[in-house]
């Protein structure tokens, strides 16, 4: 046994229920924490991200310290700085892990290289309740259909051993492995956008801790309805913490068992948790819908490549306004609600016809929540050619949307203040409103707030047209 160890920390940032953190604290004399920051993984494509991941680094380190782990933060290449440890380093090195193919693929060398330098390593699951290689059909093929796949899969983690999550145990001595460490602050990105994030997050452990409770103490058993309206504090918020591992997925589970009374609240509730599961079995067993459709025939699909409507719609300025409350949300918070995000993917890749591949891009670089997962899953989804997708017929007309789901415009109005004196009649087709009240209440449409960028009808009709030259190849 090594006298050193180090916890290599990619999307763990937490004390609790961190079985690689506490199996090294158990088993050495000093322990560090070891983040290696690669840019090539966030440079302009997941800005939003580095503000999240910075706060995270920032709050971990802290909580680290009163266990006297030092947390180091490298620069670059995974595999080039963990080629730094030497067998004399004395040092064995810890980590959980990752769903994602590419990731996958270098932890495969990372372990080559271990090996070749003699240096022992150990790794552990990830953030995740069943592993994707431990679930298939009867017949050994990966499900492409999420009930079933749910209804087996969530039988099958009832069935197994819950995860032994033991106590991480504090250090006597804090000790530096590496040369130097990075700043944190220069992970930051360059523009000063993500200031705004902080008056909506505190990406912390405790943070998500607070989160889960709140939800399970006031607001579960009424998250059935109340996630679709994004005007209310209907969902748990907690995807960003998810993804950076501020909780474990685990132990979300066990606090929603531990409710007395479970009502269909806290079945919809562990359904999502279930397409979280779905969306990381998906990538690993079809990793070739990371770069294209799932289904082939939407290969021949005629996307539309129009630049200045793909701006109008990542600045929030379509000119149907549920559509732009929606992108401004994720510009201001890095957040969207769900029910908004189906309706603007659907926006973009139905009534714009531009390929889900660059609303996928741009949702990456603008997430704080972005996974790898579930978002090419969702956009799929939303497109028609992922696994049990919306039908591409299926077109959400985006005026009735708001009508339905933000009824009082208090999401809408939030988003789009412009609109804010728009009688709620004509908020989701305020170009309806005779000009003379236009003026009245002081919002000219065409001139304030956009006109429509494309007509809901034709556009409708323009993607059934455009769907149905797919079905004839
Ligand atoms: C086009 C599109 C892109 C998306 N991209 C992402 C993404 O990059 N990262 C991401 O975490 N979610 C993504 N989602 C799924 C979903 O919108 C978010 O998980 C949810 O809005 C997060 O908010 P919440 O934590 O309050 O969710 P809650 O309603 O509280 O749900 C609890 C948890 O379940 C999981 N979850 C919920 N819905 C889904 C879903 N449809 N698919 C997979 N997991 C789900 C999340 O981990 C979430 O935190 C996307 C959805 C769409 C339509």
């Amino acid at each position: 046994m090594t006298k050193k160890a180090i916890v290599w920390v990619r999307e763990d940032f937490r004390i609790e229920d961190n079985e690689a953190l506490s199996i090294a604290t158990q088993n050495h004399e000093f322990v560090n924490a070891l983040y290696i920051y690669n840019p090539k993984n966030f440079d302009n494509k997941r800005e939003a991200q580095k503000w999240w991941l910075t706060k995270s680094l920032e709050n971990f380190n802290i909580d680290l310290k009163k266990l006297n782990i030092t947390l180091e933060v490298q620069l670059g290449d995974e595999l080039e700085v963990l080629s730094n440890l030497k067998k004399e380093n004395n040092v064995t090195v810890y980590w959980s892990k990752v769903y994602e193919p590419d990731i996958i693929n270098k932890g495969k060398k990372i372990r080559d290289l271990f090996i070749k330098n003699e240096i022992q390593y150990k790794y552990f699951k990830g953030n995740i309740l069943v592993e994707f290689q431990e679930m298939t059909k009867d017949d050994g093929t990966p499900y492409k259909v999420f009930t079933p796949f749910w209804k087996k899969t969530e039988q099958f983690y009832i069935s197994k051993l819950p995860s032994k999550f033991i106590k991480v145990k504090s250090k006597a001595k804090k000790i530096n492995i590496f040369k130097k460490s990075i700043s944190i602050k220069e992970i930051l990105p360059k523009k000063n956008w993500h200031k705004k994030f902080e008056k909506y997050w505190n990406p912390s452990e405790q943070e998500a801790n607070k989160y889960l409770q709140e939800l399970i103490d006031n607001r579960i058993e009424g998250y059935g309805d109340a996630r679709d309206i994004p005007g209310v504090n209907g969902t748990s918020k907690l995807s960003p913490f998810l993804k950076f591992g501020q909780i474990h997925v685990e132990k979300i589970w066990k606090k929603c068992q531990a409710i007395k009374i479970k009502k269909i609240g806290y079945r919809k509730y562990i359904n999502e948790l279930g397409w979280r599961e779905f969306s990381h079995s998906l990538i690993n067993y079809f990793p070739q819908m990371l770069k294209g459709n799932l289904r082939k025939d939407f290969d021949n699909f005629p996307w539309v490549k129009n630049d200045k409507f793909l701006k109008a719609w990542k600045i929030g300025m379509t000119g149907y306004p549920i559509v732009d409350a929606g992108m401004r949300e994720l510009y201001e918070t890095g957040w969207m609600h769900n029910r908004v995000r189906m309706i603007v993917a659907s926006f973009l890749v139905k009534h714009l016809r531009i390929h889900w591949i660059e609303g996928e891009k741009h949702f990456k670089n603008c997430l704080v929540d972005y996974n790898e997962a579930s978002n090419v899953a969702q956009w799929q989804w939303v497109a028609g050619c992922g696994a049990d997708a919306a039908p591409y017929f299926r077109i959400f007309n985006p005026i009735l949307q708001g009508e339905k789901f933000d009824k009082d415009g208090i999401y809408t109005k939030k988003w789009v203040p412009e609109l804010k004196n728009m009688p709620n009649k004509f908020l989701y087709k305020p170009w309806e409103l005779e000009s003379k009240y236009q003026e009245q209440i002081k919002v000219i449409v065409g001139v304030d707030y956009p006109n429509p960028i494309v007509d809901h009808v034709e556009a409708r009709n323009a993607a059934l047209n455009a769907f149905k030259t797919i079905k004839k190849n």
